[in-house]
């Protein structure tokens, strides 16, 4: 067990820390199907990598950064430019386990917009039009990672969740937008009562995983 974790953590260390390559697990033009930007094309940027451990992941896959290749930006940068769609989200795994500069300077400089979504588990890197910091209980976020969300999107297993999102809406700014997003294993269950809480807490807005409901990736 202990071996098995040892080589995982070598294998991110092996990604150059000048962000001139990443480990690419997959990357697709679609619809973005959570949160503030709902029902926006955009070219999704699947990085490999991720030691939160979330038990309920929707990706679970995309954990062992080795199995990813890692990939020059360049290629990633010319294949999202050739979309009509001008905005890229950079997802994971955990993208903000790497240095993101150098493919978000590269996208904006083609008049692209960069979205991130992240657990915030590591500081920013990188140039953002707009993030998405979803924290996690099993890693939680990097206290310098707050101020810069745009949405602060948190997952609803179950009715404790609530209060620790609360916990953490105290601590992202003002104008930061608040969502509630059930989860999917759990749905059926969790969305009457985040319809509930934020009809007595209007702070917050209910966002639903609308691309599993349209079967799309
Ligand atoms: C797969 S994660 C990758 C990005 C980053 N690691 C994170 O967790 O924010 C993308 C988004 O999906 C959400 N998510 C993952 N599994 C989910 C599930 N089973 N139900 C609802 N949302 C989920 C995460 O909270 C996050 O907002
Ligand atoms: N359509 C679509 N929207 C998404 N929003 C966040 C996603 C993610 O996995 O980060 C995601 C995804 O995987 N697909
Ligand atoms: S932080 Fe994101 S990618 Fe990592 S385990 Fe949790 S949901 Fe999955
Ligand atoms: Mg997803």
């Amino acid at each position: 067990m202990e071996e098995v974790k040892a080589i995982k953590t070598a294998s991110i260390h092996q990604v150059p820390k000048d962000g001139s390559q990443l480990p690419l697990m997959e990357a697709f033009y679609t619809i973005q199907g959570e949160g503030g930007n709902t029902g926006t094309a955009a070219y999704f940027i699947r990085l490999g990598g991720c030691d939160v451990g979330c038990h309920w992941c929707d990706v679970k896959e995309s954990w062992d950064a080795e199995a990813h290749p890692l990939t020059p930006i360049e290629d990633i940068v010319e294949t999202a430019a050739a979309y009509l769609g001008k905005a890229v989200v950079i997802t994971g795994g955990e993208p903000l386990l790497y240095n993101l500069g150098p493919l978000t300077e590269q996208l904006q400089a083609r008049g692209i917009k960069t979205y991130i979504e992240t657990s915030g588990a590591y500081p920013v890197s990188g140039s953002w039009d707009w993030i998405c910091l979803s924290p996690k209980k099993f890693k939680q976020p990097d206290p310098s990672v707050y101020p810069f969300a745009h949405e602060l999107k948190v997952v609803i297993f179950n009715k404790s969740d609530f209060k620790w999102a609360e916990e953490h809406a105290a601590k992202v700014g003002e104008h930061c937008r608040l969502y509630l997003q059930p989860e999917w294993g759990k749905a059926n269950e969790m969305t009457p009562l985040i319809v509930e809480y934020v009809k007595n807490n209007p702070k917050w807005r209910v966002s639903l995983q609308t691309h599993k409901y349209m079967d799309i990736p």
